[in-house]
């Protein structure tokens, strides 16, 4: 194993997990979806801790493991949490109230984002999280742009979509979308970008701006 390698693990089974969290996590392997991992969901949790989050955003439900790391430390937080597949949804709900957060902390909304992020309030958000179909990732980060406040943060994990994306050779859509996405972050100026080699890749951009 490399030291890349030991230290990747490393960070990987470093956090502790709540039960709710090791549950997500189980059903959401279970059922197939790829969860955040547990490196990735502890810098969630530290995120929405840091940016005082009140309002938070997240785009591909899944079972809830993401949300659950982003409401962890934070019980005053809302959480609207778009989902396409509604048995999905059905886990999530069961999940986040076996965790005892009530549907009113967690907005659980079932629809394709690209169709209901246009309706949420504009500049309303501490936090938005893209972890959906990495195809449709610019379409969704432009609408993040826009329901992010100033000075918030849209982060996007599975950003090096497992080693595709520094891979010359790897050309399909859902990698070309991501590097397209890369790209129109690193030359702009109205937002700073952090890209970390944590889980699956994780990018975090910051809106610049009062
Ligand atoms: C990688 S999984 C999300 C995992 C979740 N964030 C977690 O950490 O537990 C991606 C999810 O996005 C959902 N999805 C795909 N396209 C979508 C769309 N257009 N709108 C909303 N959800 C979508 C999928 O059904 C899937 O549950």
């Amino acid at each position: 194993m490399s030291k890349l390698e030991r230290n990747w693990q490393y960070t990987e089974q470093y956090p502790s997990e709540t039960d709710a969290l090791v549950r997500a996590r189980r059903v959401s392997l279970e059922i197939g979806i790829e969860p955040v991992s547990r490196a990735v969901s502890a810098e969630l949790s530290a995120l929405a801790v840091l940016s005082g989050a009140r309002a938070i955003c997240e785009i591909g439900t899944g079972v809830g493991v993401s949300g659950l790391s982003l409401l962890r430390h934070r019980p005053e937080a809302i959480l609207t949490s778009i989902e396409i597949e509604p048995e999905y949804l059905r886990e999530a709900r069961a999940l986040f109230s076996d965790a005892g957060i009530p549907a009113s902390r967690a907005r659980l909304v079932e629809g394709d984002a690209r169709h209901v992020m246009p309706r949420l309030n504009l500049a309303a958000y501490d936090i938005v999280l893209l972890d959906a179909e990495q195809s449709q990732l610019l379409e969704y980060f432009e609408h993040a742009l826009g329901i992010v406040r100033p000075g918030g943060a849209i982060v996007v994990p599975s950003a090096l979509a497992h080693g595709r994306v520094p891979d010359p050779a790897a050309r399909d859509e859902a990698t070309q979308a991501m590097r397209d996405l890369l790209a129109v972050v690193a030359d702009s100026d109205a937002i700073a970008p952090a890209l970390s080699p944590v889980g699956d890749g994780l990018l975090t951009v910051v809106k610049l701006g009062a």
